[in-house]
């Protein structure tokens, strides 16, 4: 997606040579309409799969997801990190190692919010190397439901995640796919 790609080349920054910042529009101060251009993308590129929910992992997914559902008028339900009184029912449960907290985590969805006919699209803001993704799709096969796509703002390609889910079968579209990066330097596949 060029507005997107542009977008990073314009705001990015690049730390540590894996982490990208791009918190002043995507994922901590967020461009609205940006976001809403984002989800009629991935309503157009997933238009013919039947989507019945959209699944993402907080908190970053979140926004995005949100937007995404704006077009495909189906519920979103995400994954919860933190442990919660709230939460009550049979859940769901996976274990995920957070990229940027660098820590393990039990996510959560209740069993009541996925069922075995939903065809579900996952939604995240960034792929690396795939953990988040692994612990939502093993969520899906728990609950028998159909991963029916994978969509991905930003995917950085030399983590590696998103061809080994390709690889996997998956239909992963991301809107852009970082092959490599250094301070004032991007360049997309
Ligand atoms: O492909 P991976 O290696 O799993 O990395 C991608 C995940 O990392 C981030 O989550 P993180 O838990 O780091 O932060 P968040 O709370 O901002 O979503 C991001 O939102 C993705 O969910
Ligand atoms: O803001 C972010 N930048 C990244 O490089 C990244 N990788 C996983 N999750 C991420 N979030």
């Amino acid at each position: 997606m060029e507005k997107l790609k542009q977008r990073i080349l314009k705001d990015g920054q690049v730390r540590n040579g894996e982490v990208l910042k791009v918190d002043s529009f995507l994922n901590h101060q967020m461009d609205i309409d940006l976001l809403d251009e984002i989800g009629a993308e991935f309503q157009r590129l997933f238009q013919d799969e039947n989507i019945t929910k959209i699944l993402t992992i907080e908190a970053s997914g979140i926004a995005i997801a949100c937007m995404t559902a704006r077009h495909f008028h189906v519920p979103v339900v995400f994954a919860k990190k933190a442990k919660s009184l709230n939460l009550d029912g049979e859940l769901y449960t996976s274990k995920v190692h957070s990229f940027t907290y660098d820590r393990d985590y039990d996510i959560t969805v209740s069993k009541k919010f996925i069922q075995s006919d939903d065809r579900i699209l996952i939604i995240d803001d960034f792929m690396a190397n795939g953990k988040a993704m692994d612990g939502l799709i093993d969520i899906c096969h728990q609950a028998h439901a159909q991963v029916a796509g994978i969509g991905i703002c930003i995917e950085k390609g030399f983590q590696g995640g998103g061809d080994r889910l390709r690889k996997e079968g998956y239909r992963l579209e991301s809107l852009a796919i970082v092959e490599s990066m250094e301070p004032g330097h991007i360049v997309f596949r």
